[in-house]
This record gives C-alpha cells, sequence and structure tokens, in this order.
C-alpha cells in the first residue's frame, strides 16, 4: 500500500518550518524552513511568503492528504468585511497592551478572569490587544469583522481564503482559542461577553472551534492536493505537547523566542496571581503554561555581546564557575510576562574585576535564564500539577551550556529529546489523526533522548545559583 503523506506546519516567532511525514509510521520525509520578520509587530502575509519558501523546500503539498498548523499564541489578527487584514498582527511578545490588560484586570478582578477563562489578563492575550486597539485605533476596530490567531489564519489561506470560504470558514481549536482570554478551556465555549468587554461593545465573528480531530475542510488547489484534509491545528505550544506525545507527570520546557514551563494535566488550572495560564491542549485536555518573554533571544544577544557563536557561547558558559561567582543576569531584556513587569528592564549585578570577563557573563545569561525556568516548575507544582519528568526543547535546548547547567539550576534529571521540530511534529500528529477518524492520536515512535542528572554537588550549587538569583531579582523588582 502506498504510504500516506501528512504536513505538519509551525507557525511560529521567528521562522516557519514544515515537516512532511509517514502517517502511519511518524517517519520523517522532507522538511523546509523559512524565515520571519523581526519585530513584534508583523503583517500576516509574511507567515504566508514564508510557508511557501518552507513548502518549496520541503516539496510542496501535491502528494500530502492531510495538513496540520501550529502557530505562535495569541496573536491579534484582524480582519474586514471583505477580508483583508486590517493592520499587522501585534504578536504574543508585544507589550503595548501592557496598560490595557492593567485596565481589564481591574475592571473585572483577577480572581473573575481566573475562573471565567483561565488566564488573568497580561499584554500577552489577544484580548488585552483588542482592547489596546479600541483605544489606540478605534478606526481600525470599527473595520473589523473578525478576529482570529495566527495558526487560525493561515489556516484559512490554505482553504483559499475569503474568495473560497468567507470569514465563516475561519476556524481554531481549543488549544489555541483558551489564548485569547475570551474563551474558557473548561466549558469548551467563547465567552462573548468578556470579547465584548475587551473590545468596548464591539463583537465580531470568531472562528469556529473544531474537536482535537475534527476536520475544518480543505486544502485549496492552489497549495496542492484538494483532497487533502485541513486539521483543526493549535497553539505552537499544545502542538509541542503532542509532537512530544506528553503524558500527565511530564513537564515541557521550551526554550524557543520564549520560555514555556508546560504540563498536560486532565483538570483546569484557574490561577488568580496569574503566574499559570490555564490553557487547554490538542487532545481534549488541559495545558497549564508558564510564559516567560525571555529565553532563546537572551542567549542570541549575549552571544552578539561577546562575538562568539552559540557553541562559543556555551564553551565560555561551561568554562566559568556555577554560580558565576556572584554575578547575576536578571533577563528581562524585552520587559517581561512571567513575573508580570512589562516596563521592566534587564539587570546585571555582582560586577568586580574577577567576574567581568566573557565567561562569567556567559554563564549569567545562561543561569539567569534557567532560574526563570525553575520558578516556573515551582509555580506548576504549587498548584498540585505532578513533575515526574522535565523535557526540555526549543531552539535554546540545542546549547550545550543549558543542557549540562539545566539539572543542577532546576534540581532535577532533564530528559533532552533528540532536536527536532516539535511544534510541526504535533501539527503533522494531528493531521495524522484527523486523517484516521480514530479516537487517539497515531502512535509515532520518538527519537531516543539524552538523559542530564546531577549529584549531589550539583544539586547544592543548583540551590545557590536559585537564592543569589532571587535577591537579585527582588533587588532590581520593578526596575
Ligand atoms: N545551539 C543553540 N544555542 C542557543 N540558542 C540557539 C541554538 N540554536 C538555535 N538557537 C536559538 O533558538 C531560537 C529559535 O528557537 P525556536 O524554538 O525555533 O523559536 P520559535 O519557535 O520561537 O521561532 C533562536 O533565537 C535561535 O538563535
Ligand atoms: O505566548 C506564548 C504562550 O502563551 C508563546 O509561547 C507563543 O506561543 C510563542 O511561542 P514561540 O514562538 O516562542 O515558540
Amino acid at each position: 500500500m502506498a504510504m500516506k503523506l501528512v504536513a505538519g506546519i509551525d507557525t511560529s516567532t521567528q521562522s516557519c518550518k514544515v515537516v512532511i511525514r509517514d502517517a502511519a509510521t511518524g517517519a520523517l520525509v522532507r522538511e523546509g524552513r523559512a524565515s520571519h520578520p523581526d519585530g513584534t509587530e508583523v503583517h500576516p502575509r509574511e507567515w504566508e511568503r514564508a510557508l511557501r519558501e518552507a513548502l518549496t523546500q520541503a516539496g510542496g503539498l501535491d502528494d500530502v492528504v492531510a495538513v496540520g498548523v501550529g502557530g505562535q499564541q495569541h496573536g491579534m489578527v484582524c480582519l474586514d468585511s471583505t477580508g483583508e487584514v486590517v493592520r499587522p498582527a501585534l504578536l504574543w511578545n508585544d507589550t503595548r497592551s501592557a496598560q490595557a490588560a492593567r485596565d481589564l484586570v481591574d475592571e473585572l478582578g483577577a480572581q473573575a478572569w481566573a475562573d471565567a477563562v483561565g488566564v488573568v489578563p497580561v499584554a500577552s492575550f489577544t484580548g488585552s490587544k483588542l482592547r489596546w486597539l479600541a483605544d489606540a485605533e478605534p478606526e481600525n476596530a470599527d473595520r473589523t469583522a473578525a478576529v482570529c490567531l495566527p495558526h487560525d489564519w493561515l489556516t484559512w489561506r490554505l482553504a483559499g481564503g475569503f474568495g473560497a470560504v468567507g470569514l465563516d470558514g475561519l476556524f481554531t481549536d481549543a488549544g489555541d482559542a483558551s489564548g485569547t482570554a475570551y474563551f474558557s478551556a473548561q466549558s469548551g465555549e467563547y465567552r462573548r461577553d468578556l470579547l465584548e468587554l475587551a473590545f468596548r461593545g464591539r463583537s465580531p465573528l470568531l472562528p469556529r472551534v473544531l474537536g482535537p480531530a475534527e476536520a475544518g475542510g480543505r486544502l485549496s488547489a492552489e497549495w496542492g492536493n484538494p483532497e487533502a484534509l485541513l486539521a483543526p491545528g493549535t497553539g505552537d505550544n499544545a502542538a509541542a505537547a503532542l509532537g512530544l506525545a506528553a503524558r500527565e507527570g511530564d513537564v515541557v520546557l521550551s526554550l524557543g523566542t520564549s520560555g514555556v514551563v508546560g504540563a498536560v494535566t486532565e483538570t483546569a488550572v484557574h490561577d488568580a496571581s496569574g503566574t499559570i495560564a490555564g490553557f487547554a491542549d490538542a487532545t481534549g485536555r488541559h495545558l497549564p503554561l508558564v510564559v516567560t518573554l525571555n529565553a532563546a533571544q537572551v542567549l542570541d544577544a549575549t552571544a552578539k555581546l561577546l562575538g562568539v557563536d552559540h557553541a562559543g557561547l556555551a564553551e565560555l558558559a561551561l568554562a566559568a564557575p556555577a554560580g558565576a561567582d556572584g554575578l547575576v543576569l536578571v533577563p528581562y531584556l524585552q520587559g517581561e510576562r512571567t513575573p508580570n513587569r512589562p516596563e521592566a528592564t534587564g539587570a546585571m549585578h555582582g560586577l568586580r574585576l574577577s567576574t567581568m570577563t566573557p565567561a562569567h557573563v556567559a554563564r549569567a545569561a545562561v543561569e539567569g535564564l534557567l532560574c526563570g525556568l525553575a520558578d516556573g516548575i515551582a509555580a506548576l507544582e504549587a498548584q498540585g500539577v505532578t513533575v515526574d519528568r522535565v523535557l526540555l526543547v526549543g531552539g535554546g535546548a540545542r546549547s550545550a551550556a543549558v543542557q549540562q547547567l539545566a539539572p543542577s539550576v532546576l534540581g532535577r534529571q532533564v530528559v533532552v529529546p533528540q532536536p527536532g521540530e516539535y511544534v510541526a511534529d504535533g501539527a503533522a500528529r494531528q493531521a495524522a489523526w484527523v486523517l484516521s477518524g480514530a479516537d487517539a492520536p497515531p502512535e509515532w515512535s520518538l527519537a531516543p533522548a539524552q538523559v542530564f542528572d546531577l549529584d549531589d554537588d550539583a544539586r547544592a550549587a543548583g540551590q545557590r545559583v536559585r537564592a543569589r538569583y532571587a535577591e537579585v531579582r527582588d533587588l532590581t523588582d520593578g526596575a
């Protein structure tokens, strides 16, 4: 029997990645990738351009029978009544909506938000961005006939867009919808009242929310095989969990543009402190997440500062002692989301003649990054989430220094799956699930992972690193 091929697309912050896999076994057949522009405001057409480029590398979609898209969460894509994009999308890491988020919390109260939609507004969420639009660009708000997310929009383009399916053809899944702040992961329903609160009374069309393995339509012939099914797609973190086949007890740490600490759980989390976002996953379960704004780009910026590449940065970091002789980097280089300090800046503390060396700075950058993730794991545990296994993925997880220092700073064994595109893989696995019509996604074997362990000395050193980091973080609080 001929192999049936499925495609998984990851339209993430920095790039678009495509994998073409065998639906039955998950074997990788072809792949491609293309960059997105820098910045926190991007026109969606750039995602489509990058997708076309990545697909050309990946050999196209003519022989593919199902397609799924995983995407950066929360981005605000506004469409007018003719399907045109009203203004460039504001991405999850755009903080101009910080005051709008504060206003929404003041108007309803943090507990009421957490109870209603599992999240307390921060600048990242779509609802906060809609409030910003309503206040800062009311004409654009008035022209907005539909609001969707990056993965919804790209899937809609794959279906042929406005000309083929109209605005009613927009669809999404619970995983990505739960990042809007106007969808309840618990009930599986939109909260149109909260959308209207955010958008000052406006009530645009929202994408239909499909079940985890429900087909939303077919691929438009301009993209490839017109028989190919379109999967609901999902947010990139839910897609990564699916790609890794994460189960209860697994905590996934992703060091992409964002730093993410997430777990798959049976029950919804409602954290009124806002530290944990109570999202839905892509399989009908839940995905409590702690998300930071500063992750792999802290490594990128430090490497640039020191004039080295990623391998050089890792080498330098590993050459310095644990704790970098007291040098600490609090890496809030783009403000921060968790803790919620959108206007914060980064800080370096503990500079001496002896610590002002490239190796110390490199070490402090890696340790600072990992300390933020350690706080995230602690927050999940405090909400009763079981942590049996920690999986480290994302571009930053390719760093030898991150891999080797993570067990000590996190105080536990760390599993590093073979570097790969787990978001795109999860989207492909969802596509294969849609194709099969089965109750559960297909079992695909995963490449063997590397395990990084720690001894008592490393554990004690990690505790000291975290304590010193907390001291400096609190010292610079609100800076
Ligand atoms: N070996 C490495 N060490 C550290 N960082 C890396 C390495 N390789 C890639 N990165 C960084 O990882 C980031 C990309 O990660 P990725 O998970 O693809 O991000 P996103 O999904 O947000 O687009 C980039 O900032 C890139 O520079
Ligand atoms: O805002 C969040 C999750 O709440 C981010 O995790 C985005 O979903 C972007 O992810 P990456 O591009 O960093 O993978």
